[in-house]
């Protein structure tokens, strides 16, 4: 099956918003689609979050994250430095604002890879902004990621899984609805939705 979008973005394709957001349950491929996105068009803008988790192997300070303690995060938090924050799974996460406003005026598109509960606040601060929630096959396959990913422990899988539930269910509040099946066609549908190609 192909990426199917499912809504209708209620922005005319000729005025689409630069600031995309996109969300979907832990492990549905969202990491996966915006890095075979981005290889071939690195104009997108990816916001990278501050986070309080720790970094999985291979994870690098200030390209995947920027990994911050819990007293850090306090700080950025306090100082108003986060265009939104949300706690999920036992961590903190959140957008550094002034990168954002900067690569919004410098007009490139900007992309933020961000939870349910970023979404929405993005949804009430920067009402031009597009949301695009990214949605397993089935519920068999979002398991199978998940786990065969092998990046989180079983207790860690079970509380991002229990996350999930509510992520899926909130499917409606998004603009537009992609499946990933195949990597290479949602990343496609997401460059159109961003009117880069
Ligand atoms: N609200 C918010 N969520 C974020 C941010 N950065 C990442 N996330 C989300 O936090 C969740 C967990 O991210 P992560 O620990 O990297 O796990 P993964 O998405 O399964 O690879 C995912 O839904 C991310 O999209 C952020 O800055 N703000
Ligand atoms: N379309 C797809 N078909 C099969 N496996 C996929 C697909 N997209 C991603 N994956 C795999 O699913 C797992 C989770 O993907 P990842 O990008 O880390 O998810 P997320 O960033 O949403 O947590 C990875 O092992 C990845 O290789």
């Amino acid at each position: 099956m192909a990426a199917t979008p499912r809504g209708t973005s209620p922005v005319p394709p000729d005025v689409r918003p630069r600031l995309t957001v996109l969300s979907g349950p832990s492990g549905v491929g969202k990491s996966t689609v915006v890095a075979h996105m981005r290889k071939a068009h690195p104009e997108v803008w990816l916001s990278v979050s501050a986070t309080t988790r720790k970094p999985r192997p291979g994870e690098q300070d200030g390209v995947h994250y920027f990994f911050v303690t819990d007293d850090e995060m306090d700080k950025l938090i306090a100082n108003g430095e986060l265009l939104e924050w949300a706690e999920f799974a036992g961590n903190r996460y959140g957008t550094p604002r002034a990168a954002v406003l900067e690569h919004l005026e410098s007009g490139l598109p900007v992309l933020l890879e961000i939870d349910l509960q970023g979404a929405r606040q993005v949804r009430e601060s920067m009402t031009e902004a597009q949301l695009v929630f990214l949605a397993p096959p089935s519920w068999e396959e979002l398991v199978r990621r998940l786990t065969g990913r092998g990046t989180e422990s079983p207790e860690v899988v079970e509380r991002r899984l229990e996350a999930a539930k509510i992520e899926l269910a909130a499917e409606p509040e998004f603009d537009t609805t992609l499946v990933n099946t195949s990597v290479e066609d949602v990343a496609r549908e997401l460059l159109a939705l961003m009117n880069v190609v």
